[in-house]
C-alpha cells in the first residue's frame, strides 16, 4: 500500500433534464472546467477530512466509535469506506484533504465529484484505482446519502466526463459537441440547498398536480431529446429555446426561486440564447448560453444579482488520477 493517493473529478452543468431524470426521462449534462481534487494519506487517528471549503472533520474508523460521532459532511464518505471494504479494500486509519473549485450545495455536482475522487485515490493508496464501473457504483454509495434517490447522473458525469444524454438505468450517450461561437455562464445565486430536499419536493408537486405532471415529464423528455439533436448539430438557438421551455416545466414543479428567476431574466435580457437553473434547484446555480460576442454583457447583467459568476468549458474529462 502507499503512503498517498490523490484523484480529482469535475463539476458538471445539467443542460436539461434535471428532477425529470430522477423518475426515468433523458438528461442532457456536461463536464465543467472546475475540478474537485481528492488527496488520501494513510495513518493518523481514524478518518480526519480537511476541505478548504467545508472545513475539518474527524470520526474513528466504522465499527470503532458510535455513529453518533460522524458529522454529516462525512457520512457520504463513510458510505464510499463501507462500500470498498465490501469490495476487500482494507480500512486502515487516513486523511482525507480536499481542495475544490466547485462550490458546494450549488447545482454544479460538488456532492458526486468529492465522491468519485475520494474513491479513486482510496483504491489507488492500496494499489488497486477502481475501474469505471466499479468507480461508479461505489460513489453513488456516497450520493445516496447526499440526495435524496439519485439519479446517477452526477456521478456518471463525475466518472466519465464529455457531454453525454444520460437516463436512469441506461448506459450514457456521449455527445459530440458541435456548439461553436457559444460561451456557457454560470451565475451562483449564493444560495445554498441540499439536494436531497429540493428532489424531495418537485416529486411531492408531481404527484400533487396528478395526470398533469404525467405530460410535464412527457414534455421534459422530448425537450432533451431535442436538445440532445440541437448539441449534435451545433443548433445554439434551438437548444436555447429548448433551455428556456425546460425552465418553465422546472417552474411548474417548484423547482425554482426569485433569486433563480431574477438572474435567468437578466441574462435573457443581456441577450442569451437560453437560460435556465442547473441541478437542484431552490438557490444554486443558473446557466445562460451567449453567443461569444455577448458573453461579456451576460456577466455585467448577473454582477449586482449573483454571489458569483464565471464562463465554463464544457466536455471537460471525467475522473483522473493526480500526480502527488
Ligand atoms: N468541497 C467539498 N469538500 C469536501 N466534501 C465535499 C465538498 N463538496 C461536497 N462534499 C461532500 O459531498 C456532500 C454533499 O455536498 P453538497 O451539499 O455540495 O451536495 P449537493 O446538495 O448534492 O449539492 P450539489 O448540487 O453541489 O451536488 C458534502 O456533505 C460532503 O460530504
Ligand atoms: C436534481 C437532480 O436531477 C440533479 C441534481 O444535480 C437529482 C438527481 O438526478 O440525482
Ligand atoms: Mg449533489
Amino acid at each position: 500500500m502507499r503512503e498517498a493517493a490523490s484523484a480529482s473529478a469535475p463539476g458538471k452543468v445539467i443542460i436539461v433534464g434535471e428532477h425529470f431524470v430522477v423518475r426515468g426521462s433523458m438528461a442532457i449534462v456536461t463536464a465543467i472546467g472546475r475540478r474537485l481534487r481528492v488527496t488520501v494519506e494513510s495513518g493518523g487517528d481514524g478518518i480526519v477530512l480537511e476541505s478548504s471549503m467545508l472545513g475539518r472533520h474527524h470520526a474513528p474508523l466504522p465499527g470503532q466509535g458510535t455513529a453518533a460521532s460522524v458529522s454529516t459532511v462525512l457520512e457520504p464518505y463513510m458510505a464510499v469506506l463501507r462500500s470498498l471494504a465490501a469490495r476487500g479494500y482494507s480500512v486502515v486509519p487516513h486523511r482525507i484533504l480536499v481542495e475544490s473549485k466547485i462550490p458546494p450545495r450549488a447545482g454544479l455536482g460538488s456532492s458526486a465529484a468529492s465522491m468519485v475522487a475520494y474513491a479513486l485515490a482510496y483504491s489507488a493508496m492500496h494499489g488497486d484505482p477502481l475501474s469505471e464501473e466499479e468507480l461508479y457504483s461505489v460513489a453513488m454509495e456516497g450520493e445516496r446519502i447526499a440526495h435524496s434517490r439519485p439519479s446517477g447522473v452526477d456521478v456518471t458525469i463525475a466518472v466519465k466526463g464529455g457531454v453525454l444524454a444520460y437516463k436512469r438505468g441506461e448506459e450514457p450517450v456521449r455527445l459530440e459537441q458541435r456548439l461553436a461561437g457559444v460561451t456557457l455562464l454560470i451565475a451562483d445565486t449564493g444560495i445554498e440547498r441540499q439536494t436531497r430536499d429540493v428532489v424531495e419536493h418537485v416529486l411531492s408537486v408531481a404527484e400533487s398536480l396528478g395526470e398533469a405532471s404525467n405530460h410535464i415529464y412527457t414534455a421534459a423528455d422530448v425537450i432533451s431529446r431535442e436538445a440532445r439533436g440541437a448539441i449534435e448539430r451545433g443548433d445554439a438557438e434551438r437548444l436555447g429555446l429548448l433551455m428556456n421551455a425546460a425552465q418553465g416545466l422546472l417552474s411548474a414543479l417548484g423547482a425554482s426561486s426569485l433569486e433563480i428567476e431574477t438572474l435567468v431574466y437578466r441574462m435573457r435580457r443581456a441577450g442569451a440564447l437560453g437560460s435556465k437553473l442547473t441541478g437542484a434547484g431552490w438557490g444554486g446555480c443558473v446557466i445562460g448560453l451567449f453567443r461569444e460576442e455577448e458573453a461579456e454583457s451576460g456577466l455585467r447583467s448577473v454582477t449586482g444579482d449573483a454571489a458569483q459568476a464565471f464562463t465554463a468549458s464544457m466536455a471537460e474529462e471525467g475522473a483522473k488520477l493526480e500526480t502527488l
